[in-house]
């Protein structure tokens, strides 16, 4: 159905209800817990400069990362609101050792989807004015309906979502997602509390003249990698392309969906595999770069076909202008 501009969320969701083949209502009362918990962590971001909201919270999650403040702040809402709708049997996240086994109610695990999610993603950026986001993906349970989630039903390849979406805190505060249908932005008018839609039927530009990758770490980068920033950089044709790097993902991507460019996050002699998080950060942002018909990949392979072993394992990462990606993966494969 053709969206209609300044719908509001509640409207879309709505209106789009029968997008879903197991349609009961569950996947919209779930985007719309999300849509909840945005607007309650919003609140708190925006307020990012007081002291009690930023540095460091004084634990470490199990990347070995400094947890900040609004991580696990922005963490338990997610996890406490949709537990409190009755919608998930699990959710996975950044912040959490291992998956939360979610009961319901009547402790019968009824419900059919499990949540995974980045809550704060851009840590590095909070105390520094700087936007930032929160990831979610979702999955349909593969295990019986009745019974405890275990960890198969959490590492399921990204070709499996049944959604994924992201929330940019910057200039403005934007929802971003897709159920399979298309990718729509929705923008969060504060006064109101009311999130419209701003973007219908987002996509991506198939050619871009931005890059955006950490080139403090060159040196360590893979041959294919350093080949590909000099080709971005020569004086020929379209090029020299414009290089934008904000430090974080959902920032990076989000300006080049809207702009056009790539984003590279790869292994290095650092980092094996990288550093980005395969299930709750390359694959649900996979999903909604290839739904507004753009491209992701390891460099090699699509990322939404690697099949999971563990919850927090990493994956090398090329995202944005299909014809760009599709460049960088000539590099790599060339250069490998
Ligand atoms: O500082 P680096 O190494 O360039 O890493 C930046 C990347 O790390 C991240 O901040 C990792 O995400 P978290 O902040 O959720 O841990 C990405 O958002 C960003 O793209
Ligand atoms: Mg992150
Ligand atoms: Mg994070």
């Amino acid at each position: 159905m053709m969206a209609k501009q300044y719908q509001t969320l509640g409207e879309f969701i709505i209106d789009n209800q029968a997008d879903f083949p197991y349609s009961s209502g569950e996947l919209s009362r779930l985007i719309n817990s999300i849509r909840l918990a945005a607007k309650v962590v919003n609140h708190e971001v925006n307020k990012a400069g007081l002291v009690d909201i930023i540095g460091a919270y004084g634990e470490t999650n199990i990347q070995g990362e400094d947890q900040q403040k609004l991580d696990v702040y922005a963490n338990q809402k997610f996890i406490q609101t949709l537990t409190n709708r009755e919608i998930v049997c699990g959710i996975a996240s950044e912040e959490n050792d291992d998956f939360i086994t979610i009961a319901g109610c009547n402790n019968d695990h009824q419900n059919k989807y499990v949540v995974l999610m980045d809550p704060l993603d851009g840590s590095s950026n909070i105390d520094v004015n700087v936007s930032v986001g929160t990831i979610f993906s979702v999955y349909r349970r593969v295990t019986p309906i009745g019974t405890p989630v275990t960890k198969e039903d959490f590492l399921q390849p990204g070709n499996k979502q049944v959604a994924a979406g992201y929330i940019i805190y910057g200039t403005s505060t934007m929802l971003v997602y897709t159920t399979g249908h298309g990718v729509n932005g929705f923008t969060l008018n504060p006064a109101l509390g009311s999130w419209y839609l701003s973007h219908p039927d987002m996509k991506f530009p198939k050619n871009g003249s931005i890059y955006s990758i950490n080139e403090g770490n060159y040196v360590h980068f893979p041959e294919g990698v350093k080949k590909y920033i000099k080709y971005c950089q020569e004086e020929e044709e379209d090029r020299p392309y414009t290089s934008r790097y904000i430090g974080s993902m959902v920032s990076d991507i989000h300006r080049n969906m809207i702009k056009g460019g790539i984003f590279i996050y790869p292994k290095s002699s650092k980092a094996f595999n990288g550093k980005l998080r395969l299930l709750y950060e390359c694959n649900p942002m996979a999903y909604i770069i290839e739904q507004a018909g753009g491209k992701a990949s390891d460099g090699f392979s699509r990322i939404m076909d690697i099949q999971p072993t563990e919850l927090h394992q990493r994956a090398p990462f090329f995202a944005g202008s299909k014809n760009m990606v599709e460049k960088a993966e000539e590099f790599m494969k060339k250069f490998q």
